[in-house]
């Protein structure tokens, strides 16, 4: 064990915000709990990679879809194209942007100067900007064109990256309320005063997060127009629910796949005719636990009753977006069955599926038997499953002593929102009991619990009440609470993919964030696995004078393996 700032450790705390992924030097700065500020400007961009530049600005009409949009979005991508040659933009000069106080973004990944670069209409782009939205971020930049132009999609980008922003625009641009030209101001959300039924099913694997994506549209549309979207989750009361699609006749449905699919097997939830389907969490959702669920989601959502299962009619109705940070090539294969041609959007790319094969996965290989972690070799392709900005440390110690650990790690990095992950829920509420016990505020969050218990204790994390949320993989998915400054793993993830998950609820939008492994002797060699999977250093840690220090020699290690 070290002693006090030895040449071999270094003190970790608030070091460098410079120092990103494994770009560390060898300097040994003494810094007090982490950096606090408040507006952040971002740096010019380097330009975003556009349709054309990929040689798809022909391809705008890949299908012969049913319903095609009737408005043209005012400024439409392939106008972009022609007009400008630069469509998703360079940012020219420093922008400001809303930040959640006491944290600095510090890598913004934003690519166009403003949303109308995007092709979307006017009244979305003020409602947009009332909000405090006022420049997308990379992926959005990428993924709206895209979806404006019809095309199906895989969208992957990593954590906190503004995913779900870079459907629900493209969506709302000609679905609802807000949509351009002929329904613009129209609250009734159709054409003429008509109601079109169901448009868009938003399908996502956990209550929260459907809960969040209605929210998000919500605030979008304003409160005049909330009515445009209902959610539809399972835990809920379902006849409410029913009454409630009768009632405000919906244009858009997020819900979760088993309340999905009830509820469109007792016809009480009709989306033949919706025009978008979008799979969020798509890995989750393909999983063997919604397999079900999901299969008739994707047989029925967009689908004429009556059309030719075997003919191409089932993908010519909807326009499929899948959704997930991480990316295994099983998703691929989904949306080429289920979709047509479909496109992968990235932060800076846009390209055919057609190119990606099965021995390289977009983004983390997938686990699977035959694929232990240790023959995984880092790819550039799985650092992007994860926020740059975030920093990575762990910690050994014995079993009894982690929720320790975890309170002086709390107390070192002075974090005020902190997820901490362990995989038994019996084991929770003893860790909340003890960090109770120590005069820290904990709850447990997990999928026991009644709907009630599960929002109350999110909304008291969320706006500041606990300072510890315990938890499992329930809330590594999707769950955004843009403060959350610190995620520790009392229990190891299972593999990659869950690391880069629960990892991703902190360091959002290019806020800065730790992770923070708490593991014992025997379980180091699997640390050292998920950094080598992910092509992340993640160093050694322990405490002085109340301070984290980390490993030199972990550092030199960790940078070299990338
Ligand atoms: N252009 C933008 N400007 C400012 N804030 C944004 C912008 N786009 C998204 N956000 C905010 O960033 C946060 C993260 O967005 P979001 O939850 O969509 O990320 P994500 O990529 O889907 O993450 P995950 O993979 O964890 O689900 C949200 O609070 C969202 O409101």
């Amino acid at each position: 064990m070290p002693t006090l700032i030895t040449s071999r450790f270094l003190l970790l705390v608030g070091e460098s915000l410079h120092m990103r992924r494994g770009l560390a030097t060898s300097r040994s700065v003494l810094l007090h709990t982490s950096s606090v500020q408040c507006m952040s400007q971002v740096e010019p961009h380097h330009g975003s990679v556009t349709l054309s530049s990929i040689g798809l600005q022909t391809e705008t009409e890949p299908r012969n879809r049913s319903k095609t949009n009737k408005v043209k979005p005012l400024g439409s991508p392939s106008e972009n194209l022609k007009s400008k040659g630069k469509p998703f933009g360079i940012n020219e000069k420093k922008k400001t942007f809303r930040v959640v106080e006491k944290q600095q973004i510090e890598s913004a990944p934003f690519a166009a100067n403003s949303f109308s670069e995007l092709g979307l209409p006017l009244v979305l782009i003020e409602r947009l900007e009332k909000e405090g939205f006022t420049v997308p971020t990379e992926v959005q930049s990428a993924a709206v064109p895209t979806i404006l132009n019809n095309r199906d999609v895989i969208i992957q980008s990593y954590t906190g990256s503004g995913k779900t922003l870079a459907y629900l625009l493209p969506i709302l641009s000609v679905v609802g309320p807000l949509r351009g030209e002929i329904g613009e101001g129209d609250s009734d959300g159709g054409e003429c005063g008509k109601k079109l039924g169901i448009e868009a099913v938003i399908v996502a694997p956990s209550r929260e997060l459907g809960m969040q994506i209605v929210r998000e549209f919500e605030k979008v549309l304003g409160m005049d127009n909330k009515r445009a979207v209902q959610q539809l989750v399972g835990g809920a009361n379902r006849t409410r629910q029913e009454d409630a699609l009768k009632k405000n006749k919906p244009a858009i449905v997020v819900g979760t796949p088993g309340r999905i699919a009830e509820l469109s097997a007792s016809g009480k939830l009709r989306t033949h005719s919706c025009r978008f389907l979008v799979l969020d969490e798509v890995d989750e959702l393909l999983s063997f636990n919604f397999r079900e669920d999901m299969h008739r989601i994707l047989e029925h959502v967009g689908r004429r009753s009556g059309a030719d299962q075997n003919s191409d009619s089932r993908k010519a109705e909807r326009q499929l977006i899948m959704v997930s940070a991480t990316v295994p090539f099983s998703v691929v294969r989904a949306a080429r069955s289920w979709g047509c041609d479909p496109l992968l959007v990235q932060a800076k790319k846009v390209a055919p599926l057609g190119t990606v094969s099965p021995s390289e996965p977009i983004s983390l290989s997938q686990s699977s038997p035959s694929s232990s972690p240790s023959l995984a070799m880092p790819s550039p392709a799985a650092v992007e499953s994860l926020p740059p900005a975030l920093k990575h440390y762990y910690f050994v110690t014995r079993v009894q002593h982690k929720v320790d650990v975890l309170r002086r790690c709390i107390h070192a990095l002075d974090a005020k929102f902190v997820i901490a992950f362990m995989n038994h829920t019996k084991q929770l509420k003893d860790v909340v009991f003890k960090l109770e016990a120590r005069g820290m505020k904990a709850m447990e969050l997990h999928g026991d619990l009644g709907k009630l218990a599960r929002s109350t204790t999110l909304k008291k994390f969320k706006n500041g009440e606990v300072r510890v949320l315990v938890t499992n993989e329930l809330s590594a998915r999707g769950l955004d609470v843009a403060e959350c400054d610190l995620v520790v793993n009392l229990d190891l993830p299972t593999d990659s993919i869950h690391y880069a998950h629960r990892a991703g609820r902190t360091g959002r939008l290019g806020r800065n964030g730790t992770v923070v492994t708490i593991c014992e002797e025997s379980e180091v060699f699997v640390v050292k696995k998920l950094q080598k999977q992910l092509g992340i250093p993640i160093a050694s840690c322990d405490f002085a004078e109340g301070k984290l220090l980390v490993s030199e020699e972990e550092k030199t290690v960790s940078t070299s393996e990338r």
